[in-house]
């Protein structure tokens, strides 16, 4: 057996959930894995598995239903309140109070477990505050008041506060859900630098497949009556737990390309001459209209030209300009 020293937190036989009618009723069960520092682990799964369940009990907000979480050998939840929020920061999706304080305010409250009973700011406290600030680049919100901010600028806010904090393991439960996607990228590239310049151990939930797959060191991937299967990315990938666990009823999933793929049917084929970055666009509408890729035989057979910049298409010695225009020669005159 390997032992992992490193780690910043064991799950041992944890089983997650709630007491429903004084019985316990498990959403996740029998995790056992280990939190390591310098990591970002993204925990993925449908709506109602138990993600946020599951992380507000690694944060010690919320009882085990069985089983152990660990934070430096000991059960987080021998740990008070003050001592939990140095080694851990945390960013739920709720709001919270405090509307009335300025943002400055607030990412300045993530030092609150380091204060005196006065709740001074030492040099140290300030440097951290303006350090967590200038990572999230919201600069140009600080002197706004935390309840005039958009739910994005919030977001941003909070996960500053939680940099601010400074704790070994962050949680964060779906901090891109209202952020677009420069923000969310940006985002996610300040959770993979807190991981490898300060070697913070970083558990984040995100409905966002395609970041998740670009930035994670390893997934959590979670489903409904199964056990919790982690691993890297690409080894789920290769094993085909990732495809599973993201096989839905009715729809697939083109891994590779980021595709949702549709189930075939009957319909008409087409084929694809000329080689140009337009061929891979040109299949997408295709297919979205019924079209199924065929081979030379198919009765449909276009070339795609490039003059410049330009794209054509060329069917049955017609040319075509647009993908629309193409299309709607390929339905022929609509009946009312
Ligand atoms: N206090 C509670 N008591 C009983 N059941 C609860 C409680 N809070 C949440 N649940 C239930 O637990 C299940 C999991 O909820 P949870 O919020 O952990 O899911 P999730 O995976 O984070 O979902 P989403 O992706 O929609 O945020 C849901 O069916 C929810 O209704």
């Amino acid at each position: 057996m390997i032992v992992n020293n490193r780690s910043v937190m064991k799950l041992q036989h944890l089983s997650v959930g709630y007491l429903v009618k004084s019985h316990p009723t498990p959403l996740l069960k029998d995790i056992n894995l280990d939190i390591n520092p310098g990591e970002v682990v993204c925990l993925l799964g449908q709506n109602g598995v138990g993600k946020s369940t599951l992380l507000r009990t690694i944060a010690g907000l919320q009882p085990p239903l069985a089983g152990e979480v660990l934070l430096a050998h000991r059960p987080v939840q021998a740990y008070s309140i003050q001592e939990l929020a140095t080694k851990i920061s945390l960013v739920l999706t709720e709001k919270v109070g405090g509307g009335n304080l300025t943002v400055e305010e607030l990412v300045a409250l993530g030092r609150h477990p380091y204060t005196n009973w006065l709740g001074l700011l030492s040099k140290e406290d300030k440097s951290a505050v303006e350090e967590a600030v200038a990572l999230t680049k919201i600069n140009y919100l600080l002197n706004k008041k935390v309840g005039e901010l958009s739910d994005g600028q919030y977001q941003k806010a909070m996960i500053a506060r939680a940099v601010a904090q400074d704790g070994d393991l962050m949680i964060l439960d779906e901090p891109t859900a209202f952020l677009d996607l420069n923000n969310s990228v940006e985002i996610f590239m300040l959770l993979r630098q807190l991981a490898l310049e300060k070697e913070k151990a970083v558990v984040v939930s995100t409905h966002d497949f395609h970041l998740a797959m670009e930035f994670a060191d390893r997934l959590w991937l979670t489903n409904f009556n199964s056990p919790l299967v982690q691993g890297l990315p690409e080894d789920l990938a290769l094993n085909g737990l990732l495809e599973e666990s993201l096989y839905h009823e009715g729809f697939g999933f083109d891994l590779l390309n980021g595709r949702v793929l549709l189930p075939t049917k009957e319909g008409t084929t087409f084929s694809l001459a000329g080689d140009s970055p337009a061929h891979n666009w040109t299949k997408r509408a295709l297919e979205r209209h019924g079209y199924l890729p065929g081979d030379t035989n198919a009765a449909i057979k276009l070339t795609i030209e490039m003059e410049g910049n330009a794209t054509s298409w060329v069917a049955t010695n017609q040319r075509f300009h647009s993908l629309e225009s193409l299309l709607n020669y390929l339905a022929g005159p609509k009946s009312k």
